[in-house]
């Protein structure tokens, strides 16, 4: 893999840093992050045979708020790379305004390879194991790769069980039956569709007229697709774990979703409607807006000159590295930054949080209209700060957000 999330983050909140000359303790201070929490979760498999999986919650700051950051399951899951994703949240929230602090949680595990119930132990052994740093006020996790509303809803339930009340606002993107919101399941790729929509707006691109190339298809993916689709754009190319698939008059997107959704498949393995293709022919391939929505460092200094696209908008979090950031720049691609372009799922889960404090829920055009607002507002802001100081997108996003965090820290004194 090139490059270390962590590092990368680092680098990320340097530019920032010196950019905005901001005194040295507070690089320092915002370069380590609050809380660690290691787990080891013994976990009976189906066949008898014990596991143990190591687990991470991480809160990087809650200066302005109490930690908020989904939980990824995944083999590659590391220390570092949970630490990335905390600091990355601590910008997404700030970056959109929204009250909130920045973690994030990992277990490094398979999912595809275990069965529902070793998912459900292991998910509630995790929770047992971090319940002392979880909570409404303290830090609230969500889903984020191959973490569902089941398990948010079996986190809810072990944490409630302790405390001894249904407690919902302890997690968000649960079920809306136990006080889910209505469009959280489709709030990141709709925040991806819609900041890529706003960037068309203010580039006299026309929906018709432009291509799209969305990398991964799982949750995030799957909504950036329709909803861009559904604005009128053409979407040429996806991907998930079995590889890149292409056609250059349009993917019909339904029908790959209830190709992946019957359980027969759950993949797009043996998707025939469309030309199969590597994930590098895939970020390669000409377009006009790619949005990669799978993982980090995909696009870095090994491809960041081939890419043929216009712009690239992040649905992933860190999916281009520093050195990928200033080809790009040099290039004249646009990087809408991951800090704001998939910054729709945490504010809907903040919308899912407040509803679950209040005990009063919204409707899906109360909750879109909101997600918008906030959307439109972060986007303009940054727009006007980059075309003022002629920087990327990406180090506009990070001063505002970075500004923001550190007048929190001075007004709370947090390092007196
Ligand atoms: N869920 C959310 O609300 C948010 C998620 N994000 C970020 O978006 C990204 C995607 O998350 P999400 O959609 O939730 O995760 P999912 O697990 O739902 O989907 C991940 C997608 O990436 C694909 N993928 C995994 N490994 C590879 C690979 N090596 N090459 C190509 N594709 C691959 C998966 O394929 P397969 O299913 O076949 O394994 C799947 O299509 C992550 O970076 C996440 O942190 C950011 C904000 C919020
Ligand atoms: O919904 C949330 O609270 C966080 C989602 C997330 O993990 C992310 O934005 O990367």
């Amino acid at each position: 893999m090139t490059g270390n999330p962590w590092e990368n983050a680092l680098k990320q909140l340097r530019n920032a840093c010196d950019y905005l000359d901001l005194n040295k303790d507070l690089y320092e201070y915002l370069s380590h992050p609050q809380r660690i929490v290691i787990v080891n979760c013994p976990v009976k498999m189906d066949d008898g045979s014990l596991k143990v999986f190591e687990g991470f919650r991480i809160l990087h700051s809650n200066a302005r708020g109490p930690g908020k950051g989904g939980i990824r399951y995944a083999q590659n899951v590391d220390m570092d790379e949970v630490k990335a994703l905390s600091m990355w949240m601590t910008w997404k929230c700030a970056t959109v305004g929204i009250p909130l602090g920045g973690a994030k949680g990992g277990v490094t595990c398979n999912p595809h390879e275990m069965s529902q119930n070793e998912l459900e132990r292991l998910t509630r052994r995790f929770t047992q194991g971090i319940i002392n740093v979880i909570g409404p006020e303290i830090d609230i996790p969500a889903p984020d790769m191959n973490t569902t509303p089941q398990m948010m809803a079996w986190i809810m339930d072990v944490y409630s069980m302790a405390k001894g009340a249904t407690i919902s606002g302890v997690v968000t993107g649960k079920p809306v039956e136990i006080g889910g919101s209505l469009g959280r399941t489709q709030a990141t790729g709709h925040g991806v569709a819609y900041v890529a929509d706003q960037y068309a707006k203010n580039h006299d691109m026309k929906p018709e007229d432009c291509s799209v190339v969305v990398q991964g298809f799982g949750n995030v993916g799957q909504y950036t697709c329709t909803t861009l689709k559904s604005y009128g754009y053409k979407i040429i190319a996806t991907s998930d774990i079995s590889g890149g698939y292409y056609n250059p008059d349009g993917l019909d997107i339904d029908e790959m979703f209830a190709y992946i959704n019957d359980p027969e498949h759950r993949t797009l393995e043996g998707y025939t409607k469309a030309k199969k293709i590597s994930n590098k022919e895939l970020l390669e391939l000409k377009c006009d807006f790619l949005c990669p929505c799978a993982l980090e460092n995909q696009i870095t200094i090994e491809n960041a000159s081939k890419l043929n696209c216009k712009v690239i908008v992040e649905g992933a979090n860190g999916p281009t590295t520093p050195e990928a950031d200033e080809i790009l720049n040099k290039n004249g691609i646009d990087v809408v930054p991951d800090v704001l372009a998939n910054a729709g799922g945490v504010t809907v889960s903040y919308f899912e949080w407040i509803q679950d404090r209040q005990g009063l829920f919204w409707d899906l055009d109360e909750v879109n209209k909101q997600l918008e607002t906030i959307l439109k507002r972060a986007f303009d802001a940054i727009r006007d700060l980059k075309n003022e100081k002629k920087i990327s997108y990406r180090l506009a996003a990070y001063l505002i957000a970075v500004q923001r965090v550190a007048k929190a820290v001075e007004l709370r004194g947090i390092y007196p």
